[in-house]
């Protein structure tokens, strides 16, 4: 890596974890989308309070089982952390892209020929912040997210360490969204990534630049 710090001290460790084949992933993430679906329907449920009781028991039933063959850390696909930046591109707990991880929405990503990176993706209530519309930090992670993706794929991977976010028109709830971002430009460890959030009507609501920095690795 260009530029890569190679002093002591190091401020970003990676650790070891498991990679799951295919299949399993599958199966992973089959729990997660029935999870999410749990998520959702927790918030809007109008079921009488002795019937929340009784549900209540049962996830609680379930999680434990789920919990009783816990792996210390979330595991990846493929390789895990092989090469740096790239492994995190398999972090399929991922809080916006993870397949399975319930709390994403997930966001699926295109890796496009001419190095951007592109997705189409739908918030629900469980994202909301005013009234009707997604919540601004919620599309702050998710812009997060796709800039570092860009960065990544360009070969210049890093971490945040500057995100400015224009907010420009609301961000509705239920519509299929659209979210770009690509590389502005590199300067030996830092990268620059640019990107931007469209509704359905292609117009934009959000507009982000970010800056990465390939940190030094433990
Ligand atoms: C294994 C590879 C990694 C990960 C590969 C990921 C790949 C897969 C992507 C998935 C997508 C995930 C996307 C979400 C990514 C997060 O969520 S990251 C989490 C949020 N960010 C953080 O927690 C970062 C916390 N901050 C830090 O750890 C450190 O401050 C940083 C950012 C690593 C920089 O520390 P450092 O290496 O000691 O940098 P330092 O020598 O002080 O500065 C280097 C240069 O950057 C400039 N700089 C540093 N900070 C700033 C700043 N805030 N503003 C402006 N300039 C700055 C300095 O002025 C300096 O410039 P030059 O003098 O070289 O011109």
């Amino acid at each position: 890596m260009p530029g890569a710090r190679t002093s002591a001290h190091p401020i970003f460790t990676v650790q070891p974890r498991e990679p799951l084949d295919e299949r399993r992933v599958e199966h992973l993430s089959a729990l997660a989308a029935e999870v999410r679906r749990l998520n959702e329907a927790t918030v809007h449920t109008a079921l009488p309070e002795e019937e929340l009781t009784e549900l209540t028991a049962q996830v609680r039933a379930l999680t434990d089982r789920l919990d009783a063959a816990r792996r210390a850390f979330p595991p990846v696909s493929g390789d895990g952390y092989t090469t740096p930046g790239e492994g995190m591109l398999q972090q399929i707990a991922s809080p916006v892209t993870g397949e399975l991880n319930p709390i994403a929405p997930p966001c699926r990503i295109e890796f496009l020929e001419d190095g951007s990176v592109r997705t189409e993706f739908t918030l629900n209530f469980l994202y909301e912040g005013p009234p009707g519309l997604a919540h601004g930090g919620v599309s702050a992670m998710v812009l997060d997210q796709l800039l570092g993706l860009a960065a990544n794929n360009n070969g210049t991977p890093g971490l945040t360490a500057s995100l400015e976010l224009r907010y420009r028109r609301p961000t509705p709830l239920g519509q299929r969204l659209t979210a770009e971002a690509r590389i502005d430009r590199i300067e030996g460890r830092k990268a620059y990534a640019v990107g931007r959030i469209l509704n359905a009507e292609g117009k934009v609501t959000i507009e982000a630049t970010a800056m990465f920095v390939m940190p030094m690795l433990g």
